[in-house]
């Protein structure tokens, strides 16, 4: 059934605790099955407000583990025309510059969608977009050495400033926002990123899914 809904499967819990890696993993191994047109990404942090009005020192102070944070309006009318077979142009973002680039990358509509992020849940209307909600329960302490050792060399971040913003923002949203959303979710995760047999799983319903598509 070529006009049958995109399914959308959202992938979330705390930083570092391996939603990226889990989502590309599936990505990379069903492509060569189902191809580019089979299944696309999308990343909540992409949907970070814009703050090129602000100053570096004022960027610096933005809780980005607060819902508030993140433009979902927008991320949930982007999943709303990829349902509806829209293409949507997508915000590429900067951890650098704490904002949004200048550029957009357009999102074809596919048969299956996966979403990550840490705030996935926090949003009542964004959360009835999901078919299929998963949670990486990942212990935090593992989540903490794992942002370190990325947020050093990825994201050109201090231990200091990963310290202060760690102790002040990422823990206390955590316990606030992110843990207690862990109730919607259909399927939790352990082990992290690289947990083989959640992979196969995912995989697995993801071929179901795609064969009832067709
Ligand atoms: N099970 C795992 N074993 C080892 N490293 C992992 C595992 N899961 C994730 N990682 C690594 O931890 C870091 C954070 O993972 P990432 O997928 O970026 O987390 P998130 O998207 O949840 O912030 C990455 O460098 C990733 O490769
Ligand atoms: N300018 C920014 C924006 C976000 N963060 C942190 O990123 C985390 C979410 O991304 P993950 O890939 O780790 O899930 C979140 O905890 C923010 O603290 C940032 O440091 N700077």
């Amino acid at each position: 059934m070529p006009n049958s809904k995109p399914t959308i499967i959202a992938i979330t819990g705390a930083s570092a605790s391996g939603k990226s890696l889990f989502a590309h993993t599936i990505y990379e191994e069903l492509v060569p099955e189902i191809g580019e047109h089979g299944i696309s990404i999308i990343k909540e942090d992409a949907y970070y407000r814009e703050q090129s009005h602000l100053s570096m020192e004022q960027r610096v102070l933005t809780n980005y583990d607060h819902p508030d944070a993140f433009e979902h309006t927008l991320l949930t009318e982007h999943l709303k025309q990829l349902v509806n077979k829209q293409p949507i142009k997508c915000p590429v973002y900067c951890y650098k510059t704490h904002t949004r680039t200048d550029e957009f990358i357009e999102i074809q509509p596919t048969p299956i969608v996966l979403v990550e992020g840490i705030l996935l849940f926090s949003n009542p209307e964004l959360r009835s977009q999901f078919d299929i909600k998963v949670y990486m329960d990942t212990p935090l302490d593992i989540c903490l050495i794992r942002r370190i050792q990325r947020d050093t060399i990825e994201r050109e971040r201090t231990i200091e400033s990963i310290t202060q913003q760690y102790l002040t923002m990422v823990r206390p949203m955590y316990y606030q926002h992110i843990e207690p959303a862990k109730a919607y979710a259909d399927v939790v995760i352990t082990k992290g990123g690289k947990n083989r047999m959640a992979i196969e799983l995912l995989k697995a319903k993801i071929r179901q899914l795609i064969s009832k598509k067709q």
